[in-house]
């Protein structure tokens, strides 16, 4: 048995200590809700963590108590990653963009004692108050309270709650497997469901995100995490540059193409984390104004399936290198990343260009299998496809206030996908196992069919579904948004599948809309697609 140092338990406050002492004046810019630009330090991000944590004690928070927020990237935000869960009590991030009921819904499912809002989200909350049963305080994430005292009374100013606290709170002890933080699934298949993290995953995936094959954030690194907080906790990006010592720069509310590229192009980020449709609007933005993304070296990907012309955009045009990762909020969220293998150095370009389409292989901490319909192991042979389930240090036991034999199926999550895994443990995700087009007996893929279609120059955006069909079930049917100026006809568009995929793979029509439906982290919602498109080729 070894001593009392190897046991330290993993506690989020130790990433924090860290970084306070060893690289405290790393800066952090944090573009506040007025667009103007502020400067901190993981020293002063430390110091005021260490006050909220005082503070939320002193307001008589019990140990464990939820405490919501509803904000963008900003440092604020990030002081209350630390101080909340490092005081013991739990952070739980809320997605702004998820309507009403389902605000209050999640609100009072995890009985959040305390809410955090920016500026920007006092109207919506001031709509829902009434209906939070269990919200003792609201905190206005600003130095003064202007106009939201009177909207919603009884708000504390972030500022002044920080002000009771004690600069030299000292971090509490705890159990490494004590709750830290807590997120909603996006609620594309349902409702959202509560994913409660530890001190221990979040320290052990922060490592993941860490190592050199995988996100790989050194000291060294510009971090733009455009990927929200409140998207399964920025994929663990502020931990992870807690942990590393990286520069930080929070890009607030604007997430459009132009702010984006004049943050990287002002603060010389070297690596963004985003969904591909904010990488879509930030290449068109970056072509217009000319900017060559100079100092950027890698954009991380995931949320959603990369499509390779993407990643051929950021390669070809401005020397960019896109890292493909997959994962699920139940996975907090990091489950593989696409980087290559010594073998693949000696293969003509294109091959490995190639190769790093797919979403990767899995990261130490994490275990994937592929499965029948009877739950037996399938052959990594790169060509079977089946249920994909995962197990590991940072993947959750049990949906929140549920079991875990309600959760998992013989120790294992299933991650409500569909995937083939290659002899080198290569992940290709074919789809949602709900989305997948079920077509006389044979599976086609609607990922691979909106990967090639997205390529066409005259479409901005496009999704396949599986419409119903008399003789075979099932078959794909295109749905597109023209790109401004075009009007392509059906058959121009189909065009873009010859050559690529089997002719009873092509989907059976092409219809047109203006617009996607996306749910509130940037997912196409296929289930309202049906719903519309679903029976198109009936009759
Ligand atoms: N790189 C990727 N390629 C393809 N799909 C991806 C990728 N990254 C994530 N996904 C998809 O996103 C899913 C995880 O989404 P998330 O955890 O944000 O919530 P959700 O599953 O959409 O919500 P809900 O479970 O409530 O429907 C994965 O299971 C996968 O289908």
């Amino acid at each position: 048995m070894l001593g009392q140092m190897m046991s330290q338990p993993l506690l989020i406050s130790s990433l924090i200590t860290h970084a306070e002492r060893y690289h405290s004046s790393g800066e952090i810019y944090s573009v506040n809700t007025g667009g103007g630009v502020e400067q901190t330090s993981w020293g002063q991000v430390g110091q005021n963590s260490r006050k909220l944590a005082s503070a939320l004690t002193k307001l008589g928070l019990e140990p464990q108590a939820r405490c919501g927020t509803i904000a963008w990237n900003n440092r604020r935000h990030l002081e209350i990653y630390f101080g909340v869960s490092g005081g013991g009590f739990v952070c739980h991030t809320i997605n702004p963009r998820l309507f009403p009921e389902q605000l209050v819904y999640i609100l009072n499912h995890a009985e959040d004692k305390v809410l955090f809002i920016d500026k920007t989200f006092v109207p919506l909350v001031a709509a829902i108050r009434d209906k939070l049963e269990h919200l003792d305080h609201i905190v206005l994430m600003e130095a003064e309270l202007g106009d939201a005292a009177d909207t919603l009374p009884g708000i504390i100013a972030y500022e002044d709650l920080l002000a009771d606290g004690d600069a030299d709170y000292a971090w509490p002890d705890m159990d490494e497997y004590t709750a830290s933080s807590l997120c909603y699934t996006s609620g594309t298949t349902g409702n959202p469901k509560g994913v409660l993290y530890s001190h221990r995953s979040t320290v052990l995936h922060s490592f993941g995100v860490n190592f050199t094959d995988s996100v790989g954030i050194s000291a060294s690194d510009v971090v733009l995490p455009v990927v929200p907080m409140f998207h399964v906790n920025a994929w663990g990006a502020p931990y992870a540059c807690a942990m590393s010592g990286a520069r930080m720069v929070m890009p607030g509310p604007g997430l459009d193409g132009p702010s984006l590229v004049n943050l990287i192009d002002t603060y010389k980020i070297t690596i963004a984390l985003g969904v591909p449709t904010i990488w879509l609007g930030l290449l068109g933005e970056a072509k217009k104004i000319g900017s060559k993304l100079e100092s950027l070296q890698r954009t991380v990907v995931g949320g959603s399936a990369c499509p390779p012309s993407m990643i051929t955009a950021f390669r070809e045009e401005y020397g960019v290198d896109t890292v493909h990762a997959w994962g699920m909020t139940e996975m907090s969220p990091l489950g593989s990343v696409n980087k290559p293998l010594a073998k693949h150095r000696d293969l003509p370009q294109e091959e490995q260009h190639r190769l790093r389409e797919n979403q990767g292989r899995p990261v130490f901490g994490v275990e994937l299998e592929i499965l029948d319909d009877d739950g037996n192991p399938l052959p990594h042979d790169g060509e079977a496809q089946g249920d994909l389930v995962t197990r590991g240090h940072w993947i959750l036991d049990a949906y929140f206030k549920k079991t875990t034999d309600e959760t998992l199926t013989n120790g294992w999550f299933d991650t409500g996908d569909v995937a083939t895994m290659d002899p080198d443990g290569y992940v290709t995700i074919k789809d949602r196992s709900k989305d997948i087009i079920k077509s006389g007996g044979e599976w086609i893929s609607s990922v691979e069919l909106e990967n090639i279609a997205i390529a066409h120059p005259k479409l901005a955006d496009a999704a396949v579904i599986g419409a119903r069909h008399e003789k075979w079930d099932e078959r794909p049917v295109l749905v597109a948004v023209k790109r401004e100026g075009e009007d392509p006809t059906e058959d121009e568009i189909l065009s873009v599948f010859d050559g690529k995929i089997a002719k009873w793979q092509v989907p059976d029509r092409v219809v047109f809309t203006d617009v996607l439906p996306r749910n509130a982290t940037g997912k196409v919602l296929k289930r309202n697609l049906r719903e519309e498109f679903g029976e198109v080729l009936i009759g």
